[in-house]
C-alpha cells in the first residue's frame, strides 16, 4: 500500500473490518480484506479506476450490497445481523447522495426536501408540502438554507439547474438528520463551477457540523482539495490510505495505472 500517513484520531464514525466482495459468476473479487476507521467529521475521498469497486464499497458500508466477509460498524454498532426496521434505522444515520439527484420533477423544491424525512416518518403522506407540519416544513427550509437555496423553496424541481438540483438532493439527505453523508460521484454530471459549489457545500457541512463525509470521485483535484484523507482502490484491494496533505496529484494518478 502507498505510505499510510493517516493516523486515526477521535471517536470513530465508521469502522470497516476485513470487507470482501465477489459478485456471483465473477472470476475475481471486486476487492478483498478492506479495513479502515473514519473519525467523526472527517472528509474522505474514494478514488480508483473504472470498475475498481468504489460504488460497491460505498454500498457495502450500508449493506445495500451484502459483503461476503467482514464487518461494518457505525460508531460501536455492528450492522451485521441487523434486519428490517433495525437495519433501516441504522441506515438512516447516513444520507446517501447519488450521481443522479432523482428529484421528483413536478413537485416543489421544498416537497422534495421533505421527502428526505421519510427515513423517520410514521406515515409517508405527512411528507408532502401542505400536509407536513410547520415544524417539518421549517426544518426542510433550514436544510435548504444550509445548501444556500432557501430562496428557491417554492420552485418546481424541473426548473432548477443541475448544480442546484444536486444541492437540493443534499438538503433532502440532511432532512433525515444524518451523522454521515455518503456521496457516489456527486458532481460527475455537473459543469466545473457547479461541481466546485457542490463540493464546497459538502466540505462546509463536514467542517461546520462535524458530519462525516465519504465521497467517490474521479476528480483528483477534488480529492486533494475537499478531503482530509484519500482511500484508493487498486488491484482488488485498498492500495492507498493517506492524508490528502501528504499526497500529490502525481501519486493519485498512479492509482489509475
Ligand atoms: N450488481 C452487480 N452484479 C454483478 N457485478 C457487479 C454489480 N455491481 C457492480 N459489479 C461489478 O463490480 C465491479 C466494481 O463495480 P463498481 O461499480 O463498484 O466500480 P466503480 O469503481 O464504482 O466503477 P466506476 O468508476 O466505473 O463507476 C465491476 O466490475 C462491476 O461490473
Amino acid at each position: 500500500m502507498l505510505e499510510a500517513t493517516y493516523k486515526p484520531a477521535g471517536d470513530t464514525a465508521l469502522r470497516v473490518r476485513g470487507l470482501s466482495k465477489r459478485f456471483e459468476g465473477a472470476a475475481a473479487p471486486v476487492w478483498s480484506d478492506i479495513s479502515f476507521d473514519i473519525p467523526h467529521g472527517q472528509r474522505v475521498a474514494i478514488i480508483g479506476g473504472n470498475g475498481a469497486g468504489k460504488s460497491t464499497l460505498l454500498r457495502c458500508c450500508m449493506r445495500l450490497i451484502e459483503p461476503d466477509a467482514g464487518e461494518v460498524f457505525f460508531g460501536d454498532r455492528s450492522l451485521s445481523g441487523l434486519r428490517g426496521r433495525e437495519l433501516a434505522k441504522a441506515r438512516a444515520r447516513v444520507g446517501f447522495v447519488f450521481q443522479k439527484h432523482n428529484l421528483v420533477s413536478r413537485l416543489s423544491v421544498l416537497t422534495n426536501v421533505l421527502h428526505g424525512g421519510m427515513a423517520w416518518a410514521r406515515t409517508p403522506r405527512m411528507w408532502f408540502h401542505g400536509i407536513a407540519t410547520d415544524e417539518h416544513r421549517n426544518y426542510a427550509l433550514h436544510c435548504l438554507e444550509r445548501v444556500k437555496l432557501g430562496h428557491l423553496c417554492e420552485r418546481r424541481a424541473d426548473e432548477l439547474s443541475g448544480g442546484q438540483s444536486q444541492r437540493v438532493a443534499i438538503a433532502r439527505a440532511l432532512m433525515q438528520k444524518p451523522k454521515m453523508i455518503f456521496a457516489d460521484e456527486p458532481v460527475a454530471s455537473l459543469d466545473p463551477q457547479a461541481g466546485e459549489d457542490v463540493m464546497q457545500v459538502f466540505s462546509d457541512l463536514a467542517c461546520d457540523e462535524s458530519l462525516t463525509l465519504l465521497f467517490v470521485t474521479h476528480h483528483l483535484e477534488h480529492a486533494l482539495r475537499y478531503a482530509d484523507r484519500v482511500l484508493g482502490l487498486q488491484d482488488f484491494r485498498l492500495g492507498l490510505d493517506a492524508s490528502s496533505d501528504s499526497l500529490s496529484a502525481r501519486q493519485l494518478r498512479g492509482m489509475y495505472e
